[in-house]
């Protein structure tokens, strides 16, 4: 687990429990900022507040490490992820991009396609690390994306809330290129309408938190940052106190469905607790509910 200290000073309305996580990997962070909010629940920062927490390219090699370094803490148990200052994020960072465009090797077109498609992957691999916690022995947790912008990244959370003044865009087209690190595979599954991404990702249009409501790509909006943190570390909390073979089994399966048809679904589940049915968790949560006791009173085993 990661040792933790007191918090001297916070610019931002974190909740009084929060204090920066101590293990040496969180410490050499510096385009991210790991924060131990309440028991069980990390809150990871995008932490350029300055250039609006665009992802440089420190920043994207630093949310895979974080992903493996949280997955190694069996303590953990959900994610918060936000963005420090006005903004969630301003999507990746333009200058550095423009450089890395300008150091391909120069001498042949397919050298050039191989060494970009190495960068494309290894972004894409920064959201599919967060969006594969909880699925695996070596990722064992949900996350949640309270947030002012950065559709590629949220879309990879399990959970999306927003400020009332939060706005989405789908930038990429705008910019010349296809997007190319999960929106346009994880978005149609999330909001349920072809039409509207297409709409979104072919004129970049600013879609606003009403309408992300109730598109369903936010399942809750609050009226500021200070209340939007407060709630996804409530929730957070909830989901943290919950048996993690029930949470994370869950995610598993939800996951597995989402790409598949339900008769594959239903095997895959079947499967699975075929095993996870044998837990501890089950009789300590048929009896705490016997003694009228919440979830949140029994004592689950780390998994
Ligand atoms: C291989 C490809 C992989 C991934 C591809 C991803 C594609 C994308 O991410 S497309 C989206 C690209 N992003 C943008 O187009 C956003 C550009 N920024 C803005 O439009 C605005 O900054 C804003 C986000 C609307 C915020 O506006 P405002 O609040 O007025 O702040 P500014 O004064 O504009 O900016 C403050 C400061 O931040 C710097 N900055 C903002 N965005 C970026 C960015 N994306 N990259 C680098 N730097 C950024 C801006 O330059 C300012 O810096 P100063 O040093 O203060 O000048």
């Amino acid at each position: 687990s990661f040792p933790v200290h007191p918090s001297p000073s916070q610019s931002l309305p974190f909740p009084s429990q929060s204090v920066p996580v101590q293990s040496t990997a969180a410490q050499e962070l510096q385009s991210l900022r790991l924060l131990q909010e309440r028991p069980r629940v990390l809150h990871l920062q995008l932490h350029r507040p300055g250039k609006r927490n665009a992802l440089d390219l420190r920043c994207w090699r630093e949310l895979v490490q974080v992903f493996r370094d949280i997955a190694q803490d069996p303590e953990c148990r959900a994610v918060v992820v936000s963005g420090a200052g006005a903004a969630f994020t301003a999507g990746i960072d333009l200058a550095e991009l423009g450089s890395l465009l300008a150091a391909l090797p120069a001498q042949d077109a397919a050298r050039r396609a191989w060494a970009l498609r190495r960068h494309i992957r290894e972004f894409q691999e920064s959201f599919s690390a967060m969006e594969r916690v909880g699925t695996d022995p070596q990722t064992p947790k949900p996350a949640w994306g309270p947030l002012k912008s950065g559709v590629d990244l949220i879309s990879a959370c399990d959970i999306r809330f927003c400020s009332q003044d939060a706005y989405f865009q789908v930038k990429e087209v705008d910019m010349g290129l296809a997007a190319d690190v999960g929106t346009l595979q994880r978005l149609p599954k999330i909001v349920g309408s072809q039409s509207l991404v297409n709409e979104l990702a072919f004129t970049a249009r600013i879609m606003r938190a009403p309408e992300a409501l109730s598109c369903g790509l936010v399942s809750r909006v609050l009226p500021d940052k200070a209340a939007l943190l407060e709630v996804a570390l409530e929730v957070a909390e909830a989901i943290a106190a919950r048996s993690p073979v029930a949470v994370q089994g869950t995610k598993v399966n939800l996951l597995y469905s989402r790409d598949r048809p339900v008769s594959e679904g239903l095997q895959h589940v079947a499967t699975w607790n075929m095993a996870m049915l044998q837990t501890e968790d089950i009789p300590k949560s048929v009896q705490a509910a016997l003694d009228k006791k919440g979830p949140e009173d029994v004592p689950f085993a780390k998994l």
